[in-house]
């Protein structure tokens, strides 16, 4: 299905230059809303939809897992992963064109970020059982991600009635972000310390797709790191020197 550009490439770099860079750089984070416009925003919202359905989605993986505690009271998200190529993920390939080509604009402003590749997407739902997300950072150890953008797919979505809003608290500043999870709503944040966040508890059915963007020498070190550590066990000195 063609998709009207909603945004051309001149509309996309003058929103970068003009609102993501400025606010990533004074305040870490960003939202931006209208991003793809009502027809795309709602062929990706679709697919979405279609995936969870059709049971693509599964149970998260616990983020600290809490041993005896059921997995529904501490996550009852559900995501899976897609590279967008995959057969009924048009829409979300097109997302994914759009947010790279906004990225790569910004990434040569934003210091010495080396921003080249990112992770594949995570389309995530909770179901609207209450189930939330603890307070976390996506990236405490250095791991290589350094932006956070998150699309976000609930139309009339009330803060008040369904909660679900991400709640952002930025280091060391006095206040916190609430950003409601709004249909056409792409949202950046760096990945690091400096973005504590928690998804609230969610009393409807509440779908975002996130990817990260690596830094690419962090990543790079990370990865030496992560090989060091699975080294087989004769590479590793036995006894202490
Ligand atoms: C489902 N889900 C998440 O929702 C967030 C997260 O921070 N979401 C913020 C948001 O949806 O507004 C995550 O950071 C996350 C990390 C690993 C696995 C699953 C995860
Ligand atoms: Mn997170």
């Amino acid at each position: 299905m063609p998709f009207i550009e909603h945004v051309s490439d001149s509309d996309l770099e003058r929103l970068a230059l003009e609102r993501v860079v400025p606010a990533l750089l004074a305040h870490g984070f960003c939202y931006v809303d209208g991003v793809l416009g009502e027809l795309a925003g709602a062929a990706v919202l679709d697919q979405v939809k279609e995936m969870h359905r059709s049971g693509a989605l599964q149970d998260g993986r616990l983020a600290g897992s809490v041993p005896g505690v059921h997995r529904r009271s501490i996550r009852g998200d559900k995501i899976a992963w897609v590279s967008g190529a995959e057969r009924g993920c048009e829409a979300i390939s097109f997302l994914l064109n759009l947010i790279d080509k906004l990225i790569s604009v910004c990434a040569s402003r934003l210091g010495s970020k080396k921003i080249r590749e990112r992770s594949k997407a995570m389309v995530a739902c909770y179901p609207g059982n209450g189930a939330g997300y603890v307070k976390h950072v996506d990236n405490p150890n250095c791991d290589g991600r350094c932006i956070t953008c998150i699309y976000y797919l609930n139309k009339n979505w009330s803060a008040t009635e369904h909660g679900g809003v991400l709640r952002i608290f930025p280091e060391g500043k006095s206040y916190v972000a609430d950003i409601k999870p709004l249909f056409d709503r792409l949202l950046f944040f760096w990945s690091d310390r400096r973005n504590p966040h928690e998804v609230q508890p969610s009393y409807a059915t509440r779908y975002a797709i996130t990817v990260w963007y690596f830094d690419s020498e962090e990543r790079a070190e990370a990865k030496r790191r992560f090989r060091d550590l699975t080294a087989p066990a004769d590479s590793l000195p036995t006894s202490p020197p």
